[in-house]
């Protein structure tokens, strides 16, 4: 079994089709704030404390009234089928066994109900980007709470679909035959529409104003990710979101945003505590974990190196990915002197 993530990635690329590791691994244009979300991390400093007594680290979370053992959440990524027969129920699985939250993705290749019978009791939310069809959009949030997500994770970074110029020489834009977005099928699957799939259409249409109607359908908290600008910050809160989530989508749609932990310290400064902030992108070692919640995270998430636990090792793969990220974090609390991850502050950070 591989021992970091780097090489959980290496072992992912052997064991891939090129195509859909490209997929993966991949991000919009010259792939700069692909690049730019990992260096950002490595150009913060831990300034650890001493003699401190702390003894062993907490690192437990409740979120959104979820406890969460650990502050890393899987962050929602589609297509989990093209990595391990088992899909998204595998990964769940793994989140489950870690203690940690799954968002499922609108985009998963197993339907949200299936994801959760996979892992009854634990938590899931469930990510959704706002479909024109507004009807459609509802039936889509009434299967998410049917089967019993405990948030909406709204993506707000996606008026048109990133362009990835390794998708676009692979000709990579659609999944392979018998397999599905299986959580746009239009009616019932028993019934007479039940193979009628619908694209999922990204559309700039989508304003603050689906923001308001989301709110009024549905008494899920609201998660809104993708935010990066503070006014937008400032905004959710106008428009009763209970989480902001600080992305760049892993540097898939925009390129050239700066790196998700850059843009952390304003965003969690326009909440002023009003909403747990998240973040992910390039969180690849606990010090990033660290790092992140020293700048006013409440938690991560990460997208990339679940799907290369998933590809290398399925299920097992997942939860080594999860459990490592979950040692490194305890040992860098240890070393830094911090009892528990709600103690940490950005005294503990420096740009270097
Ligand atoms: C293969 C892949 C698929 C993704 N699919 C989705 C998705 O369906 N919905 C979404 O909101 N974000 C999606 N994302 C973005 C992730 O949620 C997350 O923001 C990003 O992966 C974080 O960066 P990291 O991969 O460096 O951890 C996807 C990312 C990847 C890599
Ligand atoms: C046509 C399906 C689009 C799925 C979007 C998945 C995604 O967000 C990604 O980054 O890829």
């Amino acid at each position: 079994m591989p021992r970091t993530i780097r090489e959980f990635e290496a072992a992912a690329r052997d064991r891939l089709d090129p195509a859909h590791y490209d997929y993966f691994a991949g991000g919009a244009g010259e792939e700069i704030t692909v690049r730019a979300n990992e260096a950002a991390f490595a150009r913060l400093a831990l300034l650890p404390r001493v003699l401190r007594g702390a003894g062993s680290p907490r690192i437990g979370v409740t979120l959104l009234g979820s406890p969460v053992a650990m502050p890393v959440l899987v962050a929602p990524t589609a297509f989990h089928r093209l990595a391990d027969p088992e899909g998204e129920r595998a990964t769940a699985r793994a989140a489950a066994g870690a203690g940690t939250i799954m968002i499922v993705s609108m985009a998963a290749t197993v339907a949200v109900e299936d994801v959760a019978a996979a892992v009854p009791g634990a938590t899931l939310w469930f990510q959704l980007y706002v479909q024109p069809d507004m009807a459609f959009t509802e039936a889509i949030v009434r299967r998410a709470e049917a089967a019993g997500c405990a948030a909406l994770v709204v993506t707000v970074d996606s008026p048109a679909r990133g362009r990835r110029d390794r998708d676009l020489r692979n000709g990579f834009d659609d999944l392979p035959e018998g397999m599905r977005c299986e959580n746009m099928r239009d009616g019932d699957p028993g019934g007479p529409d039940g193979d009628l799939v619908r694209p999922i259409v990204m559309s700039p249409e989508i304003s603050w104003e689906h923001v308001d109607l989301l709110r009024r359908m549905t008494r899920l908290p609201i998660v809104l990710k993708g935010v990066t600008h503070p006014a937008d910050a400032r905004l959710a809160l106008d428009h009763g979101v209970s989480a902001l989530y600080v992305s760049n989508h892993g540097g898939r749609q925009l390129d050239t945003v700066p790196a998700a932990v850059d843009l952390l310290p304003e965003i969690v400064a326009a909440v002023a505590g009003a909403v747990p902030v998240l973040v992910d992108g390039g969180i690849r070692r606990g010090p990033d974990v660290v790092k992140a919640m020293a700048l006013g995270a409440s938690a991560v998430a990460v997208g990339r190196p679940v799907i290369w636990g998933l590809a290398a090792g399925g299920e097992r793969g997942v939860a080594r990915v999860l459990g490592l990220l979950r040692d490194e974090v305890e040992h860098t609390l240890t070393l830094c002197g911090v009892a528990s991850v709600h103690d940490l502050g950005p005294d503990l950070v420096r740009p270097c």
